[in-house]
């Protein structure tokens, strides 16, 4: 038995009402859900406890923080599930996974409707957060507090025989398959599920871990002993996020001059691990008043933040004379001539810099880079041309991300929208407090994006003009998510 295993399971519970959460009624959802766990689980169990508003942000910040910080193996939620306005626990738990499991959605509706017609009205999902050391399975259950037992533990007769399977009997396994602790169950509340296969695995290592633990009683004499032997492996798999090669290079992160490809000025960032070809490429655009050098951090970050080992192409916006200060120039993709970022816009900028940014996608393309594995990614008006540019490609590609930009010329972009940059995912984050690219400004650009029929997803941050840690994590999740969690 591991440590993992003696500390037993650790179950973030949270309930999400905006009545409980305010005091209007007592919160039934935390001690339903406390209760059927103690129940259910025979070996060691924890729980960290949460009671929130349905609020997305809230929602999205309480489930990382579970994940993340508090090292959750299981996350169950109870309300928010439903058609109301502010029914949003699903998007949340969406936004903040890396992998939907569809199975655990469809059998609570299934369950569910064996109770109640209007059961085909929660939109639960079951979802996997993967981090690079660690990982959990969120369920969303409905609000109702008696839904709680009925879609956990299932449906019996009279005589106590399971009719209808409750999901929680194929909780144990998924947590040995994402790397947590070994999960008993109680039979009379559910009885778990687990192919033989895993369960022999169990037991080998089980004896395996006996037998290391009591040694036989050592002869006076022995003959020399073999090597001991490397403990069995247990049932547990691999931990989440295999890269691709097992030892990592460290400290291989010398930017290098990129060759020449096109006419701006590019360094690319390697992925400490050189040993096989990079799996996708990040075009990262700086932003106006930088020099990209500056940055040379970033992709480290992002890959210890559970991004992909990707080769970055960091890309500094050219010299230009700007309106606001023409004496002296400045990095900027295009000039700022009107009183703010919209209200007068430099189109013959903005587009000849977009022209120069997809050059440079083509000439990465023709050395080797399949589209659908290059990001345009970048940050203010770097991560405003990521959505001009990306937007207005003919073919596709794998991801377009924007931190704290919004959406140039956003008037023109249905119009203007290709069939590349209508089947690209979009990511946009934006700060609360952003004083240079204001919260409204960011969200028209979003409007206007998701109306021209690109897939946008978004998020807003507590912060200022900023690359907050938060924006950079989920910017890792973006583009694991969009790269299928292959890599
Ligand atoms: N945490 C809770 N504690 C007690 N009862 C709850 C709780 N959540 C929901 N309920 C009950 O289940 C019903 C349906 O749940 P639902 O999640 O749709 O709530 P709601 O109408 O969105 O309101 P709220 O979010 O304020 O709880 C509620 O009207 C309430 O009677
Ligand atoms: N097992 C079970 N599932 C259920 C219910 C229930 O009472 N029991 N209520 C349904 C109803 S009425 C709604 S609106 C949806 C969404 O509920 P939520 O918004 O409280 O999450 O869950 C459905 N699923």
């Amino acid at each position: 038995m591991s440590d993992r295993d003696e500390e037993g399971i650790l179950i973030g519970l949270v309930s999400v009402s905006d009545r409980a959460s305010s005091g209007v009624y007592e919160d039934k959802g935390i001690p339903a859900l406390r209760e059927w766990c103690t129940a259910a689980i025979e070996t060691p169990v924890r729980f960290a406890e949460r009671l929130i508003p349905d609020d997305r942000y809230t929602i999205e910040k309480t489930l990382t923080e579970l994940v993340d910080d508090e090292k959750c193996d299981l996350v169950l939620t109870t309300g928010g599930t439903g058609p109301s306005r502010r029914d949003v626990t699903p998007e949340a738990t969406l936004a903040v996974a890396t992998r939907e499991l569809p199975g655990f959605g469809e059998q609570m509706r299934a369950i569910s409707l064996k109770f109640v017609p209007t059961a085909i009205l929660s939109r639960q999902v079951g979802a996997l957060r993967e981090i690079p050391d660690h990982a959990a399975l969120i369920i969303n259950l409905p609000g109702q507090p008696k839904a709680i037992a009925e879609t956990l533990g299932g449906l019996r007769d009279e005589d106590g025989k399971v009719i209808v399977p409750g999901i929680f009997a194929a909780v144990p396994y998924c947590i040995d398959l994402i790397g947590g602790p070994w999960v008993d169950t109680r039979p009379e509340v559910c009885k778990a599920f687990r192919p033989k296969s895993a369960l022999k695995a169990r037991e080998e290592a089980l004896k395996a871990a006996a037998e290391k633990a009591v040694p036989d009683v050592p002869e006076k004499t022995e003959a020399p002993q073999p090597p001991e032997k490397a403990p069995e492996a247990e049932t547990r798999q691999t931990p989440p996020f295999v890269d691709p090669a097992p030892v990592r290079i460290p400290g291989n992160r010398n930017a290098v001059p990129e060759p020449p490809a096109s006419d701006l000025e590019t360094i690319v960032i390697e992925p400490s691990d050189t040993r096989l070809p990079p799996p996708c490429t990040v075009v990262w655009l700086g932003g106006m008043g930088v020099d990209i050098h500056d940055f040379s951090d970033l992709p480290s970050e992002i890959e210890q933040l559970g991004g992909p080992a990707a080769r970055y192409v960091m890309v500094n916006a050219p010299e230009m004379q700007l309106s606001m200060d023409p004496a002296n120039p400045l990095r900027a993709w295009y000039d700022l001539p009107g009183r703010n970022l919209i209200d007068y816009e430099d189109e013959e900028g903005i587009r000849m810099s977009a022209r120069r940014i997809s050059r440079l996608i083509d000439s990465i393309t023709a050395r080797g880079m399949p589209r659908q594995r290059i990001f345009l990614a970048g940050f203010s008006q770097g991560g405003s041309m990521a959505l001009f540019t990306g937007l207005r490609e003919e073919l596709s590609i794998a991801g377009i991300i924007s931190l704290s930009g919004y959406l140039p010329l956003a008037g023109r972009i249905a119009d203007e929208i290709r069939p590349g940059g209508l089947a690209t995912p979009v990511f946009m984050g934006n700060g609360d407090f952003d004083e240079i690219v204001p919260i409204p400004v960011a969200q028209q650009s979003l409007q206007a994006i998701s109306h021209a029929g690109a897939a946008v997803s978004w998020r807003d941050y507590p912060t200022e003009h900023t690359l907050s840690g938060e924006a950079l994590r989920d910017t890792a999740l973006f583009m694991r998510r969009v790269l299928g969690g292959k890599h």
